[in-house]
């Protein structure tokens, strides 16, 4: 039975894993640390959390588990470390980091010869967003929620994580480390490689066309969302998964002056069957599932915190008939002030939000 839990970075995924353990079972106590203070007190506000550890190893003792929700360099310092603390019989330690491989090693080399139950983990669904802010707690609805259990983990306690992690309704898959990160490193990790390079192959232009920031809506947007995601957490993960990494560049290159060729050499049946093939394998992948992907338009509003706030927002929007798809007070500050979290189906409708919001009041709105 398990009662207590701990996780260690309450940011996105750690901040959303907690809030639908607490949908769960609001009776398990969630202690929670960040190394950003603020981050914390957040989490806990939002009940998240129930408590707040003031160290990132305070008395572990009566954990049943551990989550590590850190980018994934720091998740191997922090397995690193667990080697020397006093933990319960049997724990249940995981993570959710976005490689396999080496924090697998890592857990092997270090909680080795313990009763630690290491289960590598990975929610694979997310956003470009970072922080307890954009967490929710069906983030992971629909999604696939790899798990790579180590040797000494029995299908009790595997049951015991997916019990534990059932109100994320994700989809729970066995994969070795190995397995994982190759087919990661091809669908998310060199994506997010070819993004960034879109982005900035565009800003490189942008001095000798100066509308083309401007200009660069639609497909360009739809391609390159990811390169907004956290800098830092990228060039971890692409630290980690190398091996993979090179291979992929090797292979997109030749691709590359495949179709450069083809188009040098106007080679129009090879165009037309290279963009018919790439349009039949996309069409044919699974559509996305409700609640799989998370609503990603969201305005935020500091509001004062007065009965009638949320209906006065509303009304506005409603004159203008702007439809919202979710609304939240978030009480994230100790003065008279709120935020308002509004959520729209489409930017479009968050631009509109924001002129009318400017139009009917003084209140100022911010996206993060
Ligand atoms: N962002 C995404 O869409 C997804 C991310 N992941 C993985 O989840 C992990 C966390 O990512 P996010 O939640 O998106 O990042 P985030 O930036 O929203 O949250 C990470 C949190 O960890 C804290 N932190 C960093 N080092 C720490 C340390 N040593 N001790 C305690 N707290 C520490 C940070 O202050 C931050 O609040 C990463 O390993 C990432 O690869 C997995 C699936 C999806
Ligand atoms: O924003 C997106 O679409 C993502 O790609 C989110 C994401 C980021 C990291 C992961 O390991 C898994 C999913």
């Amino acid at each position: 039975m398990v009662k207590n839990i701990y996780i260690i970075g309450l940011g996105l995924i750690g901040g959303s894993l907690a809030l639908s353990i607490k949908r769960k079972d609001p009776t398990i106590h969630i202690m929670g640390y960040d190394l950003n203070g603020d981050q914390a007190s957040l989490a806990k506000k939002l009940g998240a959390i129930d408590e707040i550890s003031p160290t990132l190893f305070p008395n572990l003792s009566a954990v049943d588990m551990i989550f590590i929700s850190t980018p994934v360099q720091q998740t191997i310092n922090i397995i690193e470390q667990l080697q020397s603390i006093e933990l319960k019989q049997g724990v249940i330690i995981t993570d959710v980091g976005s490689t396999k491989v080496k924090i697998v090693e890592s857990a092997k080399k270090y909680l080795n010869g313990t009763t630690i139950k290491f289960i590598g983990g990975h929610p694979m669904a997310g956003s470009h967003k970072s922080g307890i802010l954009a967490a929710k707690s069906q983030l992971f609805e629909n999604a696939f929620y790899i798990l790579t259990p180590s040797e000494n983990v029995t299908a009790q306690d595997l049951t015991c994580l997916t019990n534990v992690l059932e109100e994320t309704r994700a989809n729970f898959v066995e994969m070795s480390p190995e397995e994982h990160d190759k087919v990661t490193g091809i669908i998310s990790h060199f994506p997010h490689i070819v993004a960034a390079s879109l982005v900035s192959q565009a800003e490189k232009h942008e001095d000798q066309f100066p509308l083309l920031k401007r200009l660069a809506a639609g497909g360009f947007r739809d391609v390159t969302r990811i390169a907004s995601s956290n800098p830092a957490m990228w060039r971890d993960i692409l630290l980690h998964n190398k091996g993979p990494l090179l291979h992929l560049f090797d292979e997109w290159i030749a691709e590359m002056e495949r179709i450069k060729s083809f188009v040098a050499n106007s080679e129009s049946d090879n165009l037309y069957s290279y963009f018919d093939q790439a349009k039949q394998f996309r069409d044919e992948l699974p559509k996305k599932q409700r609640g799989a992907i998370p609503s990603f338009y969201d305005l935020f509003v500091d509001v004062p915190d007065y009965p009638g706030i949320i209906s006065e927002i509303t009304g506005y929007l409603a004159k203008e008939e702007i439809s919202l798809t979710n609304i939240r007070i978030i009480e994230t500050r100790e003065e008279i002030y709120g935020v308002l979290r509004l959520s729209f189906q489409t930017d479009h409708d968050r631009e509109l939000a924001i002129d009318c919001i400017r139009k009917y009041s003084n209140y100022e709105t911010f996206i993060i």
